[in-house]
């Protein structure tokens, strides 16, 4: 079985901001200009207790015109102080959101085209979370903590400068005996932190993942009588994020006793600066300044504490992200060949090629045949036998563990996307159907074709009577998913984007779904054209569909064996004929 590496539940979170550099790297002029304004922010701030115990000096003093200099600079400290915070959020914001929107970006484009086994290995809602969730959490960080951040750790570092130039003595009872407790009570927190935030972020991401397939599976759901069964396993994943929420808080709890140091350091500083002031080898504004200054300090502290918290979520936030962005599993698998190197018709070959999925369910094995141009071929087998699996080897989506797939000798592999749909394209059983109208619908193939070349294409098969039977006509709304469309209509789109796409090859998986006999009498028409040219295999489930094609592909046991060849058994539009017994698809 080929190796699919998933996404680890748990995020790695090692050297995390050294990974999301390259990501930062476009923005690092807009990034840099607003660090420098944060950090002018943060000077301003710890300009500030050296300026009042100046003027404390000069009230000591009784000097007038000091007092008022240092009154008048202090007002514009803070006034500056003021605007170059503001300024700083505003840069923050602007920066903050092009790093998020990129970031945004590639997830998207990365899921868009991560290869399918990669996304059958993980829950919808895992992925979901992970482009959605993760990515706004890290939004909300960057406008709102990262500012605080970058200024507390200024502040921290300009005002132990500012403690050890004032006092070297008391900075030191500071720095020995309250400094390492507090500490330390931090590092306490960040350990437990880890576990908790990402146990939490886990629990999360398995209950958002189970409401996803609450509304996907609702049908079954309601119509099983399963909902009971269903809604206790939402309780208990429920259950599990409030432990999880309880450990979070528990964790955050033990930054209390950082606060309760700040006030014993505060206390004993003050005792020990008026003992040193009254003995003279200390002036007042010099204890002001420190005890100004201590305070500053273990604000800094005690917000930088909280703000790991925030900082701890946006870790496990980003690495998750990080994780999916780089993950070599979600990588594209196609190639750079473009559909032009290719000839339009051709031959299609499976040489040798198994296939098993994750859970080591064995499908395929060995499996060898070739579609010359023009070949028409109906595959069968009983249920889970594997033709729905060899449809999709054959239209490149999935790659087989050993052996090749090749459409005029070049590996499907080496086709770029838009290259592999123009040589092959699968309709699958279940057509998939955006919200949107039927034209939104059938514009979704490589090359986006205006509406002149989607009329162009419904006419073409045969379908511009169903299509103008159709309350607005191609404008008519699917409704959500397209539960507006019957199932036989949602293949009247497959088979329309089919001949939009042009492909050398169509593989079309016949809908089980029983069909009415006028939309069948339109898919079998537009079929009959769309075969004309190309090489058809239709993964069949109907013995009509069977028995009207020329050559019969038996998959039983992960293996194959075949019948013989014979011209096209479809009707065309132009000939109008139906004669031949078709698949209804
Ligand atoms: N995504 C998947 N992950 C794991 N096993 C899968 C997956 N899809 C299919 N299988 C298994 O692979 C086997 C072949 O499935 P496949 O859908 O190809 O059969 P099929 O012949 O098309 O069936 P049907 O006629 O019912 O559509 C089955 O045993 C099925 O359970």
């Amino acid at each position: 079985m080929a190796e699919v590496v998933r996404l680890a539940e748990r995020a790695p979170e090692r050297h995390i901001f050294r990974r999301v550099l390259p990501y930062l790297r476009p923005h690092r002029a807009i990034l840099t200009g607003t660090l420098l304004v944060v950090l002018g922010c943060a000077m301003c701030a710890a300009a500030l207790p050296p300026l009042v115990g100046r003027a404390a000096d000069a009230i000591v003093a009784h000097d007038r015109g000091a007092v008022t200099v240092t009154v008048l600079v202090l007002a514009a400290v803070v006034a500056a102080q003021i605007a170059l915070a503001r300024w700083s959020e505003l840069l923050l914001m602007r920066a903050g959101e092009r790093v998020i929107r990129d970031l945004r970006d590639q997830a998207v484009h990365r899921l868009a085209h991560a290869p399918l086994r990669f996304l059958e290995a993980h829950r919808t809602g895992d992925l979901l979370r992970r482009t959605t969730g993760e990515v706004t959490a890290l939004a909300q960080f960057v406008r709102r903590d990262l500012p605080n951040l970058v200024v507390v750790s200024a502040t921290l570092l300009l005002t132990s400068v500012t403690l050890v130039v004032y006092s070297w003595l008391l900075t030191l009872v500071l720095a020995v005996v309250f400094v390492p407790p507090s500490l330390l009570a931090i590092r306490v927190f960040q350990r437990g932190a880890e576990e908790a935030f990402g146990g939490q972020a886990a629990a999360e991401t398995t209950v958002a993942a189970t409401l996803t397939e609450t509304l996907t599976a609702r049908e079954l759901l309601q119509t099983s009588g399963a909902l009971p069964t269903w809604l206790g396993r939402v309780r208990r994943e429920n259950r599990a994020v409030v432990a999880a929420a309880r450990r979070t808080a528990r964790v955050e709890a033990n930054l209390e006793l950082v606060s309760l140091i700040e006030g014993a350091a505060l206390a004993t500083l003050l005792g020990l600066g008026s003992w040193l002031a009254a003995d003279g080898r200390l002036s007042i504004g010099a204890v002001v300044v420190f005890i100004l200054a201590s305070r500053t300090l273990f604000e800094g502290l005690d917000d930088g504490s909280q703000l790991i918290g925030e900082l701890q979520l946006a870790r496990t936030g980003l690495a998750r992200l990080l994780d999916l962005l780089e993950s070599p599993g979600a990588r594209a698998v196609t190639g750079r060949s473009t559909a032009s190197d290719l000839p339009p018709h051709g031959e299609l070959r499976v040489e040798g090629a198994s296939f098993s999925y994750l859970d080591g369910t064995s499908v395929l094995r060995g499996v060898d045949l070739s579609f010359p141009a023009g070949a028409r071929a109906a595959v069968v087998g009983v249920t889970g036998s594997g033709k729905t699996t060899l449809g999709k080897m054959l239209a490149g989506l999935y790659q087989p563990d050993s052996g090749r797939v090749t459409y005029c000798g070049t590996d499907l592999r080496d086709l770029s996307g838009a290259a592999l749909s123009r040589v092959v394209a699968l309709v699958p059983q279940e057509v998939h159907i955006v919200t949107g109208t039927v034209a939104d619908n059938l514009a979704l193939v490589p090359g986006a074709p205006g509406r002149a070349e989607i009329a162009a294409a419904v006419d073409r098969l045969g379908l511009r009577a169903w299509a103008d039977g159709l309350p607005d006509g191609l404008d008519t709304g699917v409704g959500v998913r397209g539960e507006r469309l019957s199932a036989g209509e949602r293949q009247l789109v497959g088979l329309a984007r089919a001949a939009l796409v042009d492909p050398a090859v169509l593989v079309l998986d016949e809908a089980t779904a029983d069909i009415d006999p006028v939309t069948a009498g339109w898919a079998e028409r537009a079929l009959g054209e769309l075969c004309a040219e190309r090489t058809l295999i239709v993964i069949a489930h109907r013995p009509a569909t069977v028995e009207s094609l020329p050559r019969t592909i038996r998959v039983a046991d992960g293996t194959i064996t075949e019948g013989n060849t014979s011209p096209c058994p479809y009707p065309t539009a132009s000939s109008g004929s139906s004669s031949i017994r078709s698949p209804r698809v």
